[in-house]
């Protein structure tokens, strides 16, 4: 088996004459963490959304799992094992816990499941499934409570734990601690080691101690380009980084 889950030769995408990733060669090794990371406007978001399909890119290929995933709609890399994080915003906000992760199962099976003949069986494996993310992600205390009355932190790692419905084979988060107080980041940062241990995961990620402390590889991007590739320490001592961070004063 190929070393690499996912792998990008040239990808690219312009907006017109503004190229948003110029050209980008990303390899993301099976069961690693692997954090993108770049200043404001680098093109993170923008790769974020070739990889997971929700934009189509104006040149270049993705390879996931050994397929060719380039021109694949966003449900199908599901099926085949790519979840992404999903938003607060999609959250079933007056449902509680479990009904918004049963669902996230749910849907796993598409239109069928909302087939006459759908049977119980299935109902049942989809709340067992419920169950046992609520159990990764330790939401057990509020499994029955409304998804808007949770804590902001606590609606995060339930965005989490909805990708985790699909078992998938790699996890793409972006910015999972976006918006957090500073107390609930430990805990996301905990979930997320947790799960590369039997996941590969790809987030995209602004706090930099979260990224040092559980990353295995970083990416660096700079301009919709890899600036450079490292492991933590590697990436944190190099001055191109720093430079790329702070502009040209940071020289
Ligand atoms: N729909 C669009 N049309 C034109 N330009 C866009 C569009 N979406 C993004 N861009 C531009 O592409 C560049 C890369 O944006 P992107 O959101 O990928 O950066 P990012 O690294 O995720 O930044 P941030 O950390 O601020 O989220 C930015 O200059 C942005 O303004």
């Amino acid at each position: 088996m190929n070393d690499y889950i996912l792998e990008t030769e040239g990808l690219g995408l312009r907006y017109g004459a503004f190229a948003a990733l110029g050209s980008v060669d990303l390899k993301i090794r099976r069961g690693s963490i692997h954090t993108v990371i770049g200043p404001n406007g680098a093109g993170k978001t923008t790769l974020f959304h070739c990889l997971t399909g929700e934009r189509k890119p104006s040149s270049g290929n993705i390879q996931f799992a050994g397929t060719n995933i380039t021109s694949q709609a966003a449900h199908k890399r599901v099926a085949a094992g790519m979840s992404r994080s999903f938003q607060i915003t999609s959250l079933f906000q007056n449902l509680s816990v479990h009904e918004n992760l049963r669902l996230a199962a749910q849907g796993r099976d598409g239109l069928g499941a909302l087939s006459f003949w759908y049977s119980d069986q299935h109902r049942r494996e989809h709340s067992d499934k419920a169950d046992e993310v609520i159990e990764r992600i330790k939401l057990g205390a509020v499994a029955d409570t409304c998804a808007g009355e949770l804590s902001h932190g606590q609606q995060r790692v339930l965005e989490v734990g909805m990708a985790l419905c699909s078992n998938p084979q790699m996890l793409l988060l972006d910015e999972p601690t976006s918006g957090m107080g500073v107390d609930d980041i430990p805990v996301m940062t905990q979930l997320i080691a947790e799960l590369g241990r039997d996941h590969t995961v790809m987030l995209i990620e602004h706090n930099m101690r979260l990224v040092m402390s559980i990353s295995d590889r970083i990416t660096v991007m700079h301009q919709g380009n890899i600036l450079i590739e490292g492991d933590p320490d590697e990436v944190s001592g190099d001055k191109r980084v720093k430079k790329a961070y702070l502009g040209e004063s940071g020289s």
